[in-house]
């Protein structure tokens, strides 16, 4: 019984030990889910720099309805999202993670952030890619790089939308992303037809001023169920 609950207790999040309570716990899941965009030892002082500029832009409620940002939080798997318990149970004993937040290391993997402006249906996301995502020496890999523009992209058509997937994704990569430095991922709704949206996006240097990745993508509004085999 312990070894099970501790299985279930060593996924429930990154840098977490089970605590004898959540061991003893019927329920594996940590009930306030930890939001892993907010500052860790790894971020470097561009990285908070900027988490505080556009925190700022969300601080207060008047705030947001003016310039109408909030940070959307990001958890280690994707159910966390999703409301409703309906589809938790076919689920509840796997051991998926999103695939962004599944590098332990604080500094490793993605560290990122994002932004969201649904009234102007844009979003941000301030990242700092780490040394486990290497490609080219000492630059990020392409995969990772469709990775970020896939997340941030999704991340805003699934809070303009719901529930979407990527039918289609168009990377160009026009300079390469040095490891360690921190760069912002700029993306806007372009049209929306039915259930179709599509995205634009930029990745540039903190400043802006170095062009490193454009994309465009194609996300469908999907029913949930479709992925459960309902
Ligand atoms: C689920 C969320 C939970 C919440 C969690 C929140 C977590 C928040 C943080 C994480 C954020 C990460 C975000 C990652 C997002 C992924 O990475 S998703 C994973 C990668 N994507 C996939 O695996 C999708 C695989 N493809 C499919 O499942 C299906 O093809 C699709 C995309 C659902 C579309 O199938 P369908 O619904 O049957 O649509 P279909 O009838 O074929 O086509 C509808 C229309 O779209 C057009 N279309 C379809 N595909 C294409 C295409 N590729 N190109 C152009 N047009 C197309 C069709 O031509 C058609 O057009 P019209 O004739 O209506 O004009």
């Amino acid at each position: 019984m312990w070894r099970a609950a501790s299985r279930l207790g060593a996924a429930v999040g990154p840098g977490r030990q089970p605590t004898r309570a959540l061991a003893m716990s019927p329920w594996p899941f940590s009930a306030t889910p930890r939001d892993y965009s907010v500052p860790n030892e790894s971020w470097s002082r561009e990285m908070r720099r900027l988490f505080d500029h556009y925190s700022c832009l969300c601080d207060t409620e008047e705030q947001q309805q003016s310039a109408g940002w909030c940070k959307f939080p990001s958890y280690n798997r994707s159910l966390k999202h999703a409301a409703g318990g309906k589809y938790l149970s076919k689920m509840v004993q796997a051991k998926a993670r999103l695939f962004t937040r599944n590098i332990e290391e604080p500094g490793a993997g993605f560290e990122y952030a994002v932004f969201l402006n649904k009234q102007e249906k844009t979003s941000v996301t301030i990242f700092q890619p780490g040394h486990l995502l290497e490609g080219p020496p000492g630059h990020l890999h392409g995969g990772a790089i469709a990775t970020i523009i896939d997340s941030s992209t999704g991340t805003l058509a699934g809070a303009l939308l719901g529930p979407s997937m990527t039918a289609n994704l168009n990377i160009n990569y026009r300079s390469p992303i040095p490891l360690g430095n921190v760069v912002l991922i700029h993306c806007k709704v372009d049209q929306t037809e039915g259930r179709k949206t599509f995205m634009s996006c930029q990745i540039t240097s903190s400043d802006g001023d170095k062009l490193h990745t454009e994309a465009t993508g194609l996300f469908l509004s999907i029913n949930l169920g479709r992925l459960f085999g309902a």
